[in-house]
């Protein structure tokens, strides 16, 4: 077998480690591409070196990962769930174990900072642990009949189930995906986004050290042109997607084909409403909570941030403070908090929101420049500082559109009525946020907003135990939570008679 990655990087630091292994992963081990000639160079975020080549997979391979996936499948869905959920927290436990080397790894390839990429690894390991222990409950119904007849449900995996994730939780995504599809008893065959590749294949080896059957989770490498190969294959039951409104879109319509199950996890442009009544103090770090994290990002941030006038001037004042003295830097420092962003196109695309912005009126209090850091080894790498824009209305195309980076549009609300109406009015509806003392204002303001979560009085937790998932054009289906387990399985009905037959014939 290929030497793992974590083996190959001890003492990582930035700017030192090259990727060789082979990416893919199917039938129990890595595998190397068939041809090379497609080669995608990947970037290391923070420095801008070539950190790997990613080579997509062409359609035998996809079609060789989809067969082990199946072969897989047929066997791990005859076990119990208790032996499934043994498999599976023995893959908890190694993740827990390595989750150092993992978040390295998974920092040189996306940039985010190491505290984050710590917590991100520990949730891919509670995902499991969580759906774990899931899997040993699952269970159908039993009900009684005319004549002693009776009927029974049987909760039944789906098959093969294809996982396409997104560059800014590559390690968590493929958890999220992977974990409640395999406590059902399916197989799945996950792409990561061509721009982090290195660290799905690591889940891989994991779960095969753990005991799972060879081919249960294979990792296929690739962009647009494998995830359309995996969304039109047709021995694959259900696709469950992270990415952009247009690529979702993109997915529906080519699973539609073949009628597989999908689950869509899209963007957002979520609103963060902070009354006047709130503790301010808890509202200024919920708001930097909301639009920091992974350089800002995050499909579920809180990006709108509308504010009560009456307290607009002490907000500004300290959201801005605290936003300009984020240590951005070195992502694999403990002391930094915002690492780069996970591309040069994508840098100057929020750059350029930032200029739109200013051109259309919004006022720039902090942020919103291209960084280079002191440290020399850095100077190609991708960073911009945290921005805050005020007097931001809503037309404005920084308040319409997702520009998934550090950028806070602040716009100042009057009433409760009004804000509600503002927050609502868009076409995403993935997450939402209130900061109030208010009881009954905050459970009301809860109740009206067309989101799939709202937080109150916090922003961005996002606990394994807990559904996720978007209203409106930020998706359907949900991941997290007891009800996940309903998208990864289905009901079969057995009707058992316990007479004679009735015929009308
Ligand atoms: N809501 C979220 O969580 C995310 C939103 N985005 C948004 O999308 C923008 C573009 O980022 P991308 O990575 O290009 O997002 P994307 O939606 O194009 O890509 C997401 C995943 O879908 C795959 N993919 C692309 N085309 C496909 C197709 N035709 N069939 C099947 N799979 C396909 C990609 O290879 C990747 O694995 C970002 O700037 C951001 O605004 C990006 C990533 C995550």
């Amino acid at each position: 077998m290929a030497q793992s990655t974590l083996d190959t990087m001890p003492g990582a630091s930035t700017g030192t480690v090259v990727v060789n292994e082979p990416l893919n992963f199917w039938a129990g081990k890595r595998v190397k591409p068939r041809e090379e000639k497609n080669a995608e160079p990947v970037f290391e975020p923070a420095t801008g070196r070539v950190l790997c080549q990613m080579v997509p997979c062409g359609e035998q391979e996809v079609d060789e990962a989809i067969k082990s996936a199946h072969a897989a499948y047929l066997k791990w869905s005859k076990m119990s769930g208790m032996e499934r959920a043994r498999v599976m927290l023995e893959a908890a436990r190694i993740i827990r174990e390595r989750r150092e080397k993992i978040a390295k790894l998974e920092v040189i390839n996306n940039g985010k900072s190491i505290t984050e990429a710590l917590v991100d690894i520990d949730i891919a390991w509670q995902t499991i642990e969580y759906y774990a222990g899931m899997a040993g409950t699952l269970a159908g119904q039993h009900v009684q009949l005319p004549g002693g007849a009776f009927a029974y449900t049987r909760r039944e995996p789906l098959g093969v189930c294809v996982g396409i994730g997104a560059w800014n939780y590559p390690f968590q995504i493929a958890s999220w995906k992977s974990a409640p599809a395999l406590a059902c008893g399916n197989a799945m065959v996950f792409k990561p986004s061509p721009m982090t590749p290195v660290t799905a294949v690591i889940l891989a080896e994991i779960y095969k050290e753990a005991g799972v059957p060879d081919g249960l989770f294979c990792v296929v490498q690739g962009g647009a042109e494998t995830g359309t190969l995996l969304c039109q294959h047709p021995m694959v039951a259900k696709v469950s997607f992270t990415g952009s409104v247009p690529t979702g879109k993109k997915v529906m319509e080519m699973s539609s084909k073949t009628v597989k199950q999908v689950t869509l996890e899209l963007g957002g442009k979520s609103p963060l409403i902070i009354f006047k009544d709130c503790d301010l103090e808890n509202a200024v770090k919920g708001a930097l909570m909301a639009n920091f994290l992974t350089q800002g990002q995050v499909c579920c941030n809180g990006t709108r941030v509308y504010v009560q006038k009456e307290i607009m001037p002490q907000f500004l004042a300290e959201v801005v403070k605290r936003t300009k003295a984020i240590p951005v830097g070195d992502p694999l420092l403990d002391g930094t908090r915002m690492g780069a962003l996970i591309s040069k196109p994508q840098l100057d695309k929020v750059l350029g929101f930032v200029k739109q912005a200013k051109e259309q009126g919004a006022k720039v209090l902090c942020g919103g420049e291209p960084l280079v850091p002191s440290d020399p080894k850095l100077k190609g790498g991708y960073f911009m500082s945290p921005c805050v824009l005020d007097s931001c209305r809503d037309d404005m195309t920084c308040v319409k559109e997702e520009i998934f980076g550090p950028v806070m549009s602040v716009l100042p609300f009057d009433t409760e009525e009004e804000v509600l109406k503002r927050a609502n009015n868009t076409t995403f509806g993935l997450a939402s946020g209130v900061f109030t003392r208010d009881i009954s204002r905050a459970h009301r303001v809860a109740a009206n907003l067309e989101a799939g979560t709202c937080f109150i009085n916090n922003y961005n937790i996002s606990p394994v135990e807990v559904p996720f998932g978007g209203y409106k054009m930020s998706g359907f289906g949900r991941e997290n939570g007891q009800v996940t387990i309903e998208y990864y399985s289905q009901l079969k009905t057995v009707v058992v008679e316990m007479g004679d037959v009735d015929s009308l014939f």
